[in-house]
């Protein structure tokens, strides 16, 4: 005997299928490949997504999962905003600014909760962080392909940043290369402000028009919302790399990091960065 409904009891529920529910609650079912009933643990990969954490730690360091857990959730994230930056790049190139502006606004929430999920890393307190952090060096943040493909792509190319990787496989190489050719948000921006009729092909012409954009916004409403979102985008950014060196000074102090550098000051040497100065800088002439 078995607990399911039978097939045919299930409302419509094609010839053959079973429900984990009873006949109320069951409207329709999909089917996968060759008939296989697609679930929720096959759909998002939960084996493989379960099963890559793997502790360097032996016997295991109690908090060594929640630190590798953040870095991967980070990286799933940061594999959305790529998404999401390219998609509005291409928006913006192809003249669909409300959706370049949507995008967005996605962007800038999702870096919302990107900041606000280091306050779970910090319940590690630094001595339960000492017990395996030898274990992690000479691999540190400033690895991460996915972070700086996010800097490059939103304008902030430093070339360098090539060279200073160790350790990249050759596919996060290429991918780097490959971004620091492509357009980014701000070439798209720019292009989008060229196609409003402002002139845009210097430095000097593109401040004075945004400008214009800024002091005429029933003129170019469109342009300085979408200035806005990308604003957004950038001081979140900021916003993540302040949080970051303060979690850091709180868990290290002044010690110098598994990736070789100084530690705080190097990261504390980054915090001027901004993905569209122009937009900054603009707040001085208004
Ligand atoms: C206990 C927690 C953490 C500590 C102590 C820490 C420490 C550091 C240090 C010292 C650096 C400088 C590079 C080095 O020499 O190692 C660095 C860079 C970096 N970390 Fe972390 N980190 C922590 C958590 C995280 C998390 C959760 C992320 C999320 C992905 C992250 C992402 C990065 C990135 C992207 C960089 C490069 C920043 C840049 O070049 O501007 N870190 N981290
Ligand atoms: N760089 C950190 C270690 C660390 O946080 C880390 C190590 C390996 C992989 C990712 C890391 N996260 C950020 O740097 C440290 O010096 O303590």
């Amino acid at each position: 005997m078995t607990n399911e409904p039978s097939a045919d009891s299930v409302v419509g529920c094609p010839v053959g299928a079973s429900s984990d529910f009873g006949d109320e609650t069951v409207t329709s079912h999909h089917f996968g490949e060759e008939g296989a009933k697609l679930t929720y643990g096959s759909y998002l990969r939960l084996e493989q997504l379960l099963t890559a954490q793997v502790l360097e730690s032996d016997p295991p360091a109690h908090d060594e999962l929640l630190f590798i857990t953040i870095h991967q959730v980070y990286e799933l994230w940061f594999k959305q905003l790529l998404h999401e930056v390219d998609a509005a790049t291409e928006a913006m190139f192809g003249g669909r600014l409300w959706w370049a502006k949507h995008l967005l606004k996605r962007v800038a929430t999702i870096e919302d909760v990107l900041i606000r999920q280091i306050a779970v890393l910090e319940t590690m307190t630094p001595q339960d962080f000492l017990v395996f952090r030898e274990l992690l060096s000479p691999a540190s943040g400033f690895q991460s392909a996915q972070f700086r493909e996010l800097e490059f792509a939103s304008g902030a190319k430093d070339p360098t940043y090539l060279k200073r990787f160790r350790g990249l496989t050759d596919a996060e190489q290429k991918r780097l290369a490959e971004r620091l050719e492509a357009p980014s948000l701000w070439d798209g921006f720019v292009h989008a402000v060229a196609q409003s009729g402002l002139p845009a092909g210097t430095e000097d012409e593109l401040r004075d028009s945004l400008v214009e954009v800024a002091r005429d916004r029933d003129g170019h409403g469109e342009l300085w919302e979408l200035s806005e979102a990308l604003l957004d985008h950038d001081e979140a950014a900021a916003l993540w790399r302040a949080r970051h060196v303060t979690m850091v000074e709180r868990q290290i102090g002044t010690k110098s990091g598994t990736g070789g550098s100084t530690g705080a000051p190097y990261l504390r040497s980054r915090l001027g960065l901004h993905y569209f100065p122009l937009l900054w800088e603009l707040r001085s002439f208004l």
